[in-house]
């Protein structure tokens, strides 16, 4: 069972400690806010929010990270929560006191409140998973060319509604995307036509030439071509335009069945946010780790 102020007796200070490491690595680099946000979702959802995506393989171990669907993490992630964990152990008294799972719900929340979103007290009190293997990914992210229904079905796998879905999908309000996935949409779509044809024209011509068909599989581009860096509902106006950036974004607002929820947050920012902090407290809360089911790593990407 999570809660509020979970340290409050074991380091009272963690919050503070937390946001402070977390600001220093954002005035290093943005990366740090979708990284962070990205990661807290791929743990969340595989094996729960428990930190173990962010274990190394070792050994005959192959990790999480290490699956396909996972390569595209990025560093800066995994740093933000080892510079804030360093931070923790650096204070005597809370060293090794608080999960590495909870840091990383912590960090989340203050990448998205640097980055203009919603501010939200965080329920800590989660323990680090015990394990973390490739083959455990296979089928629990969801990929870009996903429909409504698939997307429904994986969300609900985690106890998250399709309310929740279109309020966490507009995570893709900043970062980036490497061209591989979405390349199908601009060249050779289908038979009967060679660009996705709910794509914006001109967006498909500007995606087009940052993304010829044959790229550096390094390029990424911004996932927001409005506000990038803004944690906004952007996301939702720039889906009314035909820029949604996947098949699993734009479909959101091509299904009748997701299009009014779009349209609503697309005109009212409080209400996008209000549904984006009920849905990330929802999903902070998948299968969390209790009792002898986890324990608090000492160093975030080995197991103890
Ligand atoms: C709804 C289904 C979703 C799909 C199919 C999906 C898929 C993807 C893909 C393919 C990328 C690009 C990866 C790359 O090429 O580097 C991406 C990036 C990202 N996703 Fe999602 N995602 C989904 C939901 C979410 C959710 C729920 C969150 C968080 C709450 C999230 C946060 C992010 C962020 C922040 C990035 C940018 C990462 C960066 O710039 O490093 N996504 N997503
Ligand atoms: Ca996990
Ligand atoms: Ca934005």
């Amino acid at each position: 069972q999570l809660r509020q102020n979970f340290y409050a007796n074991s380091c009272p200070n963690v919050e503070n400690i937390v946001r402070n490491a977390v600001n220093k690595k954002f005035q290093q680099t943005f990366v740090t806010v979708p990284a962070t946000i990205r990661l807290f979702f791929h743990d969340c959802f595989v094996q729960g929010c428990d930190a173990s995506v962010i274990i190394s393989s070792s050994g005959t171990n192959r990790a999480e990270k290490d699956h396909p669907d996972n390569l595209s993490l990025a560093g800066d992630g995994f740093d933000t929560v080892i510079k804030a964990k360093a931070a923790i152990d650096a204070i005597p008294s809370c060293r090794n006191k608080v999960s590495c799972a909870d840091i990383l719900a912590m960090a989340t929340r203050d990448v998205i409140a640097l980055s203009g979103g919603p501010s939200y007290a965080v329920e800590l009190g989660r323990l680090d998973g015990l394990s973390s293997t490739a083959a455990s990914v296979n089928g629990k992210l969801p990929q870009p060319t996903f429909n409504l229904n698939q997307l429904n079905a994986l969300f609900a796998a985690n106890g998250l509604t399709q309310t929740d879905m279109i309020a966490l999908s507009a995570a893709h309000t900043v970062g980036f995307s490497h061209c591989g996935k979405f390349a199908n949409r601009i060249y050779n779509f289908s038979r009967q036509n060679l660009v996705d044809p709910t794509l914006n024209k001109a967006y498909a011509t500007q995606l087009q030439s940052m993304c010829p068909r044959i790229v550096d599989p390094r390029i990424a581009i911004n996932m927001d071509p409005n506000t990038p860096r803004t944690f906004d509902n952007v996301y939702f106006k720039n889906l009314q335009q035909g820029q949604g950036l996947f098949t699993s974004d734009q479909v959101l607002f091509t299904d009748p069945r997701s299009k009014p929820t779009v349209n609503v947050w697309a005109n009212n920012s409080p209400a996008f946010q209000k549904a984006f902090v009920t849905g990330i407290t929802k999903l902070g809360r998948v299968g969390v780790k209790t009792g002898s089911n986890g324990n608090i790593r000492a160093n975030c990407a080995a197991f103890n």
